[in-house]
């Protein structure tokens, strides 16, 4: 039971009335609420005719119109307003005060001596009393406005970005809002340009390095070079964008041009700045351009691209502080702190306490579903073409270290399905992608000493086709000229099969031969098909001996 739940009465009346004050269209702004029943009406006249008062007569319910009314506007005027400090007087106890001001700022009320503006603005005034003359002079935003769209956002996007983790359902709208709050982060608290943000590919992202704590990021591309370091807890978000949402925008039609920031359809997106101004509107804040951003940065004695704002300590210690006792949001601020893998222990209650979570058992219990949920995929990832045995899976739970919190071997087992063969040769998207070049799902990295490899940036089912290995396909033996690189179709390009690396035991590709329908007339072509299910983040490998074609007419 949360303790909020006394508050919870009085905010649902709160809660109707702020319909009334955001609403836009001409038919919300009649809206009025019935102080008989507290209830909002569009037409208050007709329900109190037919309803609150259908025993009085026609005056006495003009008057109650009237008095509603009345109310109605003292409200707008006065009753969004609440004062903290009347509020630490009220409610003394802390926990349960924090969570109906959280609650009160989530309805867009307006907080006096808001204790998280107060120390945002003492911990921004001790270097901005200058960069605060300058800026009355120009109108220069200062950067804790410039940034205040994330602070405000933050809570929402926490609340995504668990229920991302949680796989749970999200909302279209809220997976693009998820998508511009990345963007934002990058440009307002990174302060990257648009058109870099724009240019960030998916390798960009695989190849990240983390030092230190930092995430150090290269955007490389023909026209830019951006190097920024992320935070962890950054890190994390936009990873869950990464892993949860930009696979679901991959389409197989739309050529997203290896990109990290991807619309609905699957394209590359065109204008950070817009995306940046849609978040702004959603939380009826004024956006700023990017060069204010940056002229803001650069007046900020101490702001460097490498360190957490002012305003951003202020949001680490309030969640820290406050955490203990918000609402289900702040499962995604525990999976921060306690990142679920198949192999990491769930927190114990000391850990969960110290870190300032509740101590009952409500987030250690979704967090063990979670990882339930991922030892059972990895358990399906194991299992090869043919039906896994119990026994088998009982080896590979053993070989694992796994004594609870896992699925039966049984239950495995009877989840297999056989995955249908595909007939690819006459596929039309799969022609495509091998005269285009354009596969999607797929980013080069770098593996260091074996040079690049290429890594799935989406999930591939068993027997899915990957890509083909590209080149002239001839003879009898299948030989594919690996020498002439690039080939003479597509001398520009890098193309991706060729760039798969080898394992004999780790391979989760082979090779086909298939006799593909090209428009011209058939051609024989590799493909390369996922051995079992591979996961996002996974490198494609392919055995280089036991290809079913011989690959290797020219060395490599
Ligand atoms: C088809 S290319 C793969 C792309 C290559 N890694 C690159 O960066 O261009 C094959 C070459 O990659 C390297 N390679 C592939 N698999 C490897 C492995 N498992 N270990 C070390 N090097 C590997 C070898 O140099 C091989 O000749």
């Amino acid at each position: 039971m949360r303790k909020v739940t006394k508050y919870q009465e009085q905010l649902s009346q709160v809660n109707s009335l702020d319909s009334f004050a955001f609403s836009h269209s001409d038919k919300d702004r009649r809206i009025i609420s019935c102080l008989q029943c507290f209830r909002p009406q569009e037409m208050l006249p007709n329900h109190l005719s037919r309803v609150c008062m259908k025993d009085q007569t026609n005056e006495e319910r003009n008057a109650e119109v009237d008095r509603a009314k009345k109310s109605m506007k003292a409200w707008t005027l006065r009753g969004r307003t609440w004062d903290y400090n009347v509020m630490v007087k009220r409610y003394p106890d802390e926990a349960s005060r924090r969570a109906l001001l959280e609650d009160l700022r989530e309805r867009h009320f307006l907080i006096l001596n808001d204790p998280m503006e107060a120390q945002a603005e003492s911990n921004h005034s001790e270097n901005s009393a200058a960069v605060k003359t300058h800026n009355k002079k120009t109108a220069q935003p200062a950067l804790q406005d410039c940034q205040r769209v994330l602070r405000v956002s933050q809570a929402d996007m926490l609340d995504i970005h668990g229920k991302l983790l949680d796989q749970q359902h999200v909302e279209e709208d809220q997976r693009t809002l998820f998508r511009y709050f990345c963007e934002a982060i990058l440009v307002l608290r990174y302060f990257q340009r648009p058109d870099a943000v724009r240019a960030f590919k998916a390798s960009d992202w695989l190849n990240k390095r983390s030092v230190d704590g930092q995430i150090h990021i290269k955007v490389q591309s023909a026209k830019h070079t951006a190097t920024f370091s992320l935070t962890e807890e950054d890190s994390d978000i936009l990873d869950a964008y990464f892993q949860k949402i930009r696979p679901g925008c991959l389409q197989d039609s739309a050529e997203d041009q290896g990109r990290f920031f991807l619309s609905k359809q699957g394209l590359p997106v065109i204008n950070v700045t817009s995306d940046l101004r849609r978040l702004h509107e959603q939380y009826d804040l004024p956006s700023f351009s990017s060069q204010q951003v940056k002229r803001a940065q650069s007046t900020m004695p101490c702001s460097s691209s490498d360190e957490p704002s002012d305003e951003r300590r202020v949001r680490k210690q309030k969640r820290g502080r406050g955490a203990a006792d918000q609402y289900d949001r702040d499962f995604g601020a525990f999976l921060l702190k306690f990142p679920v893998t198949t192999s990491s222990s769930p927190p114990t209650k000391k850990k969960r306490t110290a870190a300032g979570f509740p101590s009952d058992k409500v987030f250690y219990n979704r967090w063990r579903s979670l990882q339930f949920a991922k030892r059972e995929e990895y358990l399906s990832s194991q299992c090869s073409r043919r039906p896994p045995t119990v026994s088998k899976v009982s080896l590979l739970i053993e070989k694992e270290g796994w004594t609870g919190n896992c699925p039966r071997p049984e239950d495995i087992v009877a989840k297999w399905r056989p995955i249908t063969e595909v007939q690819v040769e006459s596929d039309p998207w799969i022609i495509t992608a091998i005269q285009k070049q354009k596969w999607t799902g797929l980013a080069l990295k770098d593996f260091g000493s074996k040079g690049q490899g290429v890594v799935a940036t989406k999930a591939f089912a068993m027997g899915s086709i990957v890509c083909d290995y590209h080149g002239k396909a001839a003879g009898r033996d299948l030989c594919v000229d690996a020498e002439t690189f690039p080939c003479e179709c597509h001398p520009t390009e890098n193309t991706m099969g060729r760039m798969i690396n080898h394992s004999s035991k780790r391979a989760n590709l082979r090779s086909v031969h298939c006799m593909m329908n090209f428009p011209e007339g058939k051609r024989d072509v590799i493909l390369f098909r996922a051995k079992r299910d591979i996961n996002l983040c996974e490198e494609l490998l392919f055995d280089y001996t036991t290809s079913s074609a011989n690959l290797f007419e020219g060395k490599h």
